[in-house]
């Protein structure tokens, strides 16, 4: 079945990407180190160009000429500042989905197989992949970009080139009317570079506009494409077909030698500051976008399409986490049982036997409560805290998919088993070494109080992993936070004797709230302590009586599960915050 068939075609006219005037620079940058300010640098300068229907154009020029800013102009991504316009028969590409951008570098989620990245996008592009037409497009998709050998093959076994593929296919599942690849052959071999490029030139026999930016391309590759773009130190200076390009380096003096590659040729000429062959060039450019009349062409645009409901968003974030969660299972079920075997084993032979009701236990009993519940905090917090690492730059280059809230919410939802698994296998296995009071009805407790503070903390590790992670450097900055918190759980210090200016610090301690009511719940039933006869030292003789030097509170219930709600919900916010900003900082290329 023919690609153009099936899809949706709505640009039935002869439509055209009109640039004008577009002019693209990185800011001034102010910095109170620096005392004279770094200024601007223009990077596209004031070009304008008309790219029509049917058009398979290359774009060259030398490092640096600024080919991949002015593809992601075209796309209406860039995030650099800009004056100009760029226009799709006469709207802001900005507010159109006519225009998909695949870019250099290919980001996917490794673990995905090809069939459930494709699934995944068809659902957040166009809705349910089962119904028809979306189920026709998804496998039309597949078999033109020639993927159905590899639809159950991991994307990370892929090779350089299916993954340009599957690349390619994930941009034109929207069916753009202009497809803008930057580099499509950069690092494959000939083979995979020519059928990329081949299936790109159908695409473009097909009605649609195909713009690639392509760095030393062969001459085979080369003379596929029907228009050039030739580009250097930001200027466009050149726009027209193969035949065009030679005869105007012709009238300038400057021959291609027989034999010679015409790409390879084109872009000498116009490098290493080739100013006077620039400037010719230059004066002999012709705007064409002047020529490019858009008030005849019909308007028959898509608009943004709107975004799937935000709960139907989670549910597929979810889903897709969901995946790669059950392609990483064994390894996880492996640490995790390493994990409990290890820390189980440890504390068993250390704690065995013992019990609240001797003086001697008083310690071995905090420290015992405070190893697990360290334990379960430290591991959910540390387990999340690159997350966002990871996947900030698919994250970004989704945006305007989903919902920023939508994501947030889902890589959250996805820790939740992990805040259940390891307070259950920890707990269980830790206790049966100590004596507890009321054995099972005591474990089933520490169990829910642990699983709500596994949740503070895996709030909190997200939280700094998103707050950090353009900086890169929240596993520096952990261990800073984590002092003044883990002090305050009452292991270390008395709390009672807490300056009042350190309050702030115990209330946003999710260690305090898990240790407050973990210690609350055990001490309590421990009516009697042995107090040895003839001692010197004063004797503290109840459960009741530790919970008291401590400083632990007597309202813990409440007063607990409102802080481990209060701090889940702060580092959630500040998470969601730190991935906003990401957002804003617009598309990653
Ligand atoms: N965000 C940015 N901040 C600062 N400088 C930038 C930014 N983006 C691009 N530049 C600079 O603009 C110039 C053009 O970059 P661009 O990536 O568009 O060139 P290119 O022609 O695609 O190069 P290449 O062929 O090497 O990929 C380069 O000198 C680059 O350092």
């Amino acid at each position: 079945m023919e690609l153009n068939k099936v899809l949706l075609d709505e640009f039935e006219n002869k439509d055209a990407i009109i640039v004008r005037n577009l002019k693209v620079w990185t800011p001034e940058e102010k910095s109170i180190w620096r005392k004279v300010a770094k200024p601007k640098t223009v990077i596209i300068d004031n070009v304008s160009a008309c790219i029509r229907e049917g058009e398979f154009a290359a774009i060259i020029g030398p490092s640096g000429a600024g080919k991949t800013t002015f593809l992601v102009s075209l796309a209406g991504k860039c995030t650099l500042p800009f004056e100009g316009t760029v226009t799709i028969n006469g709207r802001n590409v900005r507010d159109l989905t006519g225009a998909e951008i695949v870019p250099q570098f290919d980001v996917f989620t490794d673990s995905l197989t090809v069939m459930e990245q494709l699934v995944f996008m068809t659902e957040m592009k166009l809705g349910n992949s089962t119904k028809q037409p979306n189920k026709s497009i998804l496998n039309t998709v597949i078999e033109e970009f020639k993927l159905s050998a590899h639809v159950e093959t991991r994307i990370g076994s892929l090779s350089g080139g299916e993954r340009r593929l599957l690349s390619l296919a994930t941009s034109f599942l929207s069916n753009p009317q202009i497809l803008i690849c930057d580099e499509p052959t950069t690092g494959l071999d000939s083979y995979n570079a020519s059928q990329v490029i081949g299936i790109l030139k159908k695409l473009s026999a097909s009605g649609k506009i195909v713009i690639c930016s392509v760095h030393q391309p062969s001459c085979d590759i080369f003379k596929e494409f029907n228009s050039i773009l030739l580009m250097a130190e930001g200027n466009l200076l050149f726009h027209g077909t193969q035949d065009a390009c030679k005869s105007f380096f012709e009238s300038i003096d400057l021959h291609c030698p027989l034999n010679y590659n015409p790409a390879e040729f084109y872009i000498r000429a116009v490098s290493n500051h080739n100013g006077v062959c620039i400037k010719k060039m230059l004066e002999n450019y012709q705007d064409q976008s002047l020529d490019c009349d858009e008030t005849g062409l019909e308007v028959n645009l898509i608009y943004k399409k709107p975004q799937r409901n935000w709960l139907k968003q989670v549910q597929l974030l979810l889903w897709r986490s969901s995946l790669s969660l059950k392609s990483d299972l064994k390894s996880y079920v492996f640490q995790l049982l390493l994990s409990v075997v290890v820390t189980a084993s440890v504390l068993g032979t250390v704690y065995s036997g013992v019990t609240g009701t001797t003086q001697r236990g008083i310690q071995d009993v905090r420290g015992f409560l405070w190893l697990v519940t360290s334990e379960v905090c430290y591991g959910l917090a540390y387990s999340t805290l690159y997350v966002f690492k990871y996947e900030v730059t698919l994250f970004r280059r989704e945006v305007g998919m989903y919902k920023c809230s939508a994501y947030f919410v889902s890589k959250f939802l996805s820790f939740i088993p992990r805040c259940v698994i390891w307070p259950i296998a920890l707990v269980c296995t830790t206790t049966v070494a100590i004596e507890l009071p009321n054995h099972v009805i005591t474990t089933m407790e520490f169990i829910v109080v642990l699983i709500f503070a596994a949740i503070a903390s895996m709030a909190y590790g997200l939280g700094m992993s998103a707050l950090f992670t353009s900086t890169g450097n929240m596993g520096d900055v952990m261990p800073c936070f984590d002092l003044p918190l883990f002090l305050m759980s009452g292991a270390f210090l008395t709390i009672s004797t807490l300056p009042i200016w350190l309050y702030p610090v115990k209330f946003i301690s999710h260690f305090y709230y898990a240790m407050d009511t973990i210690s609350n719940l055990y001490w309590r039933q421990i009516l009697y302590i042995d107090c040895p006869v003839n001692t010197t030292t004063t004797c503290t003789s109840s459960g009741e009586a530790v919970l008291y030097e401590i400083g632990y509170s007597n309202n813990f219930l409440l007063q607990n599960s409102l802080g481990l709600l209060l701090v889940t919900t702060m580092w959630g916010l500040l998470g969601y915050y730190g991935m906003k900003r990401e957002e804003k900082k617009g598309y990653a290329y």
